[in-house]
């Protein structure tokens, strides 16, 4: 039985004063709530207040990004082993956001996966179709070829008790949620693929659904078969939302 993970993407959001209040709210909001992991991935500079303010709670931190090496002249980057240094439990990677702005490659994004591992952070590995992926209908391609990036360079065994977020690009800060039935299907297909290669590495993979999550549509999306957690953009930035998804996911 997979436990449910709500995690809060902030973004290039937040100040010192800002996240002190979001997240000494969140602490006291989420106290209670034990039936689902809870985590929140802020921008590098703040790491240090996540862990001070969080340590004592039931809450992790982590980074919206990793570097693709150990350390050395890579000027404005930041390693696993940092990321380490300020707790970090997880560290997304693959976001849509970066590959299309960054130009990230699927081998850049591989290699981020793995050396979160090797450092024990857990990597939330992005994935999900463009709009004109979808509508030409080859999304299942578009997610297969990024799934496949990982699988190639890790293993299948290495998605051993890590995350997966299926964000289907069109939906993310839209506010064009994807249907419950296209969240099953994507999710069911994602699992299928790993299960091809590694039958227990699919049974333990948590897969969770980004894509403008709100507290009115949590309960329906993250009950569905094969949703293990959600990834949340803006209403991971306002405690009274947060929360009400997390409670959702506790009840899905
Ligand atoms: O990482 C989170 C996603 O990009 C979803 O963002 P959103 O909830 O603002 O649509």
């Amino acid at each position: 039985m997979r436990r449910k993970l709500v995690v809060g993407n902030w973004k290039m959001n937040g100040s010192l004063d800002q996240n002190r209040l979001l997240l000494e709210a969140l602490v006291r909001h989420l106290d209670e709530v034990k039936q689902v992991d809870i985590a929140v991935c802020l921008p590098y500079p703040y790491l240090f207040q996540a862990q001070a303010i969080l340590a004592a709670s039931d809450i992790a931190w982590g980074a919206q990004n990793v570097a693709t090496h150990e350390g050395g002249a890579y000027t404005g980057e930041v390693s696993a082993a940092m990321l380490k240094e300020f707790g970090s439990t997880y560290v997304i990677v693959g976001h849509s956001e970066r590959n299309g702005a960054y130009c990230e490659s699927d081998a850049d994004v591989a290699s981020k996966f793995a050396i979160a591992k090797q450092h024990g952070i857990t990597p939330i590995f992005c994935v999900g179709e463009t709009l004109q992926e979808r509508e030409s209908g080859v999304m299942e391609y578009a997610i297969a070829n990024q799934l496949d990036a990982i699988l190639s360079v890790s293993g299948g065994a290495l998605l051993d008790q890590t995350v997966i977020a299926y964000e289907p690009v069109w939906a993310i800060g839209t506010n064009k949620t994807a249907t419950p039935e296209q969240v099953r299907a994507a999710h069911s297909f994602i699992r299928e693929r790993i299960a091809a290669l590694h039958p227990g590495a699919a049974e333990s993979v948590r897969i969770l659904y980004g894509g403008s999550v709100n507290p009115r549509n949590a309960s329906q999306l993250l009950s569905m078969p094969d949703v293990d957690g959600g990834l949340i953009g803006r209403c991971a930035l306002d405690a009274d939302d947060f929360e009400r998804i997390c409670r959702a996911a506790c009840k899905a």
